[in-house]
């Protein structure tokens, strides 16, 4: 774990002492969009035009940031169109690397040893931390985003024309909706997890441990009124939650000391994961080796001894029975 300096790769894990033993997630810096005609986004430059093999993305499987970009990849039928790398889930003194003989898929773009190496073919005086995912356009040789709210936003929409897809999972008339529950669950809950887990203090766990489970609390009620997060279509808003749920009782509950109560307990949370799980071309972007070894492997100051649990065992695919169940509530 580290970061660089100018362009110089330092081993350093995050600083919590400066914050009375918080962690402060810093903020993606690299911020272009793709669209369809090439013309600029919200923020960034011009000139990333939604294209078929012209992008590639580099992702870990244990990541649930970077597991969003895989989920929209997949269904928006984006395969055949956006080329993929997996790092490796041990992410020790060099950061994410390609060594394939520790399960990553290597990059086939330029043989990169390590992460950030593509950083610095970007900028070759980068400072900041090397996170995955990180959106590469193989025509101008730079990074288009390393920011996954927002790479999910492109794939939703971008390359509709190319793959004939017209699912929105961020319609116009439920974007104020979605963008509050997103912003509740990513303090609460997505980054709630590592705020609990990579606290150096008492008080800075246990805060993030009550407002974790007082916003699951909220949402286990509003999934028993509603099929989804945001009225009874899937959105945006349930892919984010997705990602953090579907770790929650393999990892955080252990690891991450998140441990009041597992996903599995909650009646109408584990039956909503199993019904996302289920979706089409999901589960094949969920891989619970590289989730759990990331994790218990790569962060030696909360498991110095790097055994990784066997367990839990979870069916994902068992029945839930979600749409009858709202079906008959009409
Ligand atoms: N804002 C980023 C956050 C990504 C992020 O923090 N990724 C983690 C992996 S789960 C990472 O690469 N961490 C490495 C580090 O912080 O040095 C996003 O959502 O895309």
């Amino acid at each position: 774990m580290g970061l660089l300096v100018d362009g110089v790769w330092h081993d350093q894990w995050y600083d919590t002492k400066s914050n009375s033993g918080q962690f402060k997630r810093e903020a993606a810096q690299l911020r272009n969009w793709i669209s369809k005609d090439g013309s600029a986004g919200p923020t960034g430059d011009g000139g990333f035009k939604a294209e078929s093999g012209r992008y590639h993305l580099y992702v870990s499987l244990a990541c649930p940031w970077a597991h969003r970009t895989l989920i929209f990849r997949a269904i928006k039928g984006l395969q055949q169109h956006i080329s993929v790398s997996v790092v490796s889930p041990d992410m020790l003194d060099n950061g994410w690397t390609f060594d394939t003989t520790s399960y990553s898929s290597g990059d086939p773009l330029f043989e990169s040893q390590f992460l950030h190496q593509i950083y610095t073919r970007n900028k070759p005086t980068y400072t900041g931390r090397v996170t995955v995912p990180v959106l590469w356009d193989k025509q101008q040789n730079r990074i288009v985003s390393n920011e996954s709210s927002e790479i999910i936003r492109m794939l939703n929409n971008a390359f509709d024309d190319i793959t004939g897809d017209q699912q929105d999972f961020y319609p116009e008339e439920l974007r104020t909706e979605i963008d509050q529950v997103n912003e509740f669950v990513y303090d609460n809950i997505n980054n709630g997890v590592y705020k609990a887990g990579f606290a150096t203090s008492q008080q800075a766990y246990s805060e993030a441990y009550t407002s974790l489970f007082d916003a699951l609390d909220k949402l286990e009620a509003r999934l028993g009124a509603s099929r989804f997060l945001v009225g009874d279509k899937i959105t945006e808003a349930d892919w984010r939650l997705f990602t953090t749920l579907i770790r929650f009782d393999s990892v955080y509950v252990g690891h991450f000391k998140c441990n009041k109560q597992t996903i599995e307990q909650y009646q109408n949370l584990s039956a909503y994961l199993r019904e996302l799980y289920q979706s089409p071309g999901v589960a094949e972007t969920v891989d619970f080796f590289h989730i759990k070894r990331h994790y218990y492997f790569s962060h030696t100051m909360i498991n110095p001894t790097q055994v990784v649990p066997e367990g839990p065992q979870i069916d994902y695919l068992s029945e839930h029975r979600r749409a009858q169940q709202f079906r008959e509530a009409e």
